[in-house]
């Protein structure tokens, strides 16, 4: 369903932060997508959003390029940062997003009425986003994604600042956006998280893909018990994880 083809990003003429990655998320199917810190994870979501330039290679879905109209009406991106428009209420702002994909009306106010009970947020949704806990801006950003049309969405650490109940039913929102055929890409640094729900795992390392698999294939691939196991391999991560425990033990 996605097609990410040969992407390499430069910034400048000599860094090269993603080298060559090509993912296929297939329709109905979640990828986490996991690296370290500076592993081009953000370089390739901002690449398929257009956000940055990709200096070589391609993003599709289906037969549509990320430059088109379709792909970009299709597509649904919670950021891990919490820039939103502070002035506005929760509501004026998911309002703005729906005319932004050309929602129409009854649709908007239905799916804006359901996710703010689900998520609590009836009241708060008439206050203005600055009065909002760091929760809620996250519960405002994962409403507006969920309340549009879209058949790919693409969430940046969507967990981050979710107390218990929010986190458990944006999983329940995930299962059910992809059982009705989406596609979704999960960027996180929560390996444990992932590997409970991920169908499938893209280990990215200094801007390559070193791995993309199934969880248990990853798992016999790398020997590993755990898909953090799995993750220390594929990173080379090993050694210094010793010499850490060490460090730790004779603290
Ligand atoms: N605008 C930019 N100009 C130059 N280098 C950049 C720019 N944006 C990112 N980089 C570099 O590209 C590399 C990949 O960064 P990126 O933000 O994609 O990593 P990441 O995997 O998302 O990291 P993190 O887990 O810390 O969020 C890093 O070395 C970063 O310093």
């Amino acid at each position: 369903m996605i097609l990410i083809k040969d992407l390499t990003k430069m910034y400048g003429r000599k860094f090269c932060a993603v080298k060559n990655v090509s993912l296929h998320i297939k329709e109905g199917s979640l990828t986490g997508l996991v690296g370290p810190n500076g592993s081009g994870k953000t370089t390739i979501i901002n690449s398929i959003l257009g956000v940055v330039n990709a200096s070589e290679g391609t993003v599709r879905l289906k037969n549509h390029l990320n430059t088109s109209r379709t792909f970009k009406r299709h597509v649904a991106y919670v950021p891990d940062d919490l820039l939103l428009p502070e002035v506005l209420t929760g509501h004026e702002y998911l309002k703005f997003k729906a005319s932004m994909y050309e929602l129409d009306v009854s649709t908007k106010e239905d799916r804006c009425q359901s996710l703010s009970r689900l998520y609590s947020m009836e009241q708060a949704l008439h206050e203005p986003i600055e009065t909002y806990s760091h929760g809620m801006k996250k519960k405002t950003q994962l409403m507006a994604a969920f309340m549009l049309s879209s058949r790919f969405l693409i969430l940046d650490e969507p967990f981050r600042g979710l107390d218990v109940e929010a986190a458990m039913i944006t999983k329940k929102m995930l299962h059910s956006y992809k059982s009705k055929g989406n596609a979704i890409l999960l960027s996180t640094h929560d390996l444990l998280a992932a590997e409970t729900f991920c169908d499938q795992v893209a280990i990215l390392v200094k801007g390559t893909k070193v791995a993309d698999d199934s969880v248990l294939k990853l798992k016999m691939l790398y020997g590993a018990r755990t898909l953090e196991e799995v993750f220390l391999k594929a990173s080379n991560l090993q050694e210094r994880s010793r010499e850490y425990d060490q460090i730790i033990s004779n603290l």
